[in-house]
């Protein structure tokens, strides 16, 4: 089968990264994401995402551009990430649907909520991309370092 791809949102404001704690399904409620979702068939991923961002959260978003990498899903699934930010105007974020809490997290409080497994990665690439054009960097350990969870 061919791969699908899932776009999640690096959605930042004042230097500070917005979680998404998911609601459903059952074996993934709980857990912390990157807002988005499934790509359809015909549609880009930044209308996808900004789609996406407008359903789930409420949000008026403008996409900027993608975070290098992908990361491995359930199969068929990859995620991309994408930066994004609000447009001026916008609502505010709030959980609308698949999410029951959001947090807009700052530097030190990245690694503060539980991720899915399968987004740590993908969270320590944007952290690192996102560093350079926001100045957003994380303090003290980070997973998949020496001493992080997801090594
Ligand atoms: N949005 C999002 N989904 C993720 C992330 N990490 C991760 O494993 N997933 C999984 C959860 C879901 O199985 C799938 C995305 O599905 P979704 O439920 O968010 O997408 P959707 O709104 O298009 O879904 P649907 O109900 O229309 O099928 O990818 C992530 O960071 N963001």
């Amino acid at each position: 089968m061919s791969e699908r791809i899932v776009v999640g949102a690096a959605l930042v404001e004042d230097g500070r990264l917005l979680a998404a704690r998911r609601s459903a399904p059952a074996e993934l409620a709980g857990r912390w994401e990157l807002p988005g979702g499934k790509v359809e068939p015909g549609e880009t991923a930044d209308a996808a995402l900004a789609r996406e961002l407008r359903e789930e959260l409420g949000v008026d978003a403008e996409v900027d551009g993608r975070v290098p990498g992908e990361w491995p899903l359930r199969a068929p699934y990859v995620l991309h990430v994408w930066t994004a930010r609000l447009r001026p105007g916008s609502a505010p974020p709030e959980p609308l649907q698949d999410h029951d809490e959001l947090r807009w997290l700052g530097p030190g409080e990245i690694w503060d909520v539980p991720w899915l497994d399968q987004d740590v990665p993908a969270v320590r690439q944007t952290l690192a991309h996102l560093g350079v054009v926001e100045g957003l960097v994380p303090r003290g350990p980070v997973p998949g370092g020496p001493e992080g969870p997801g090594a």
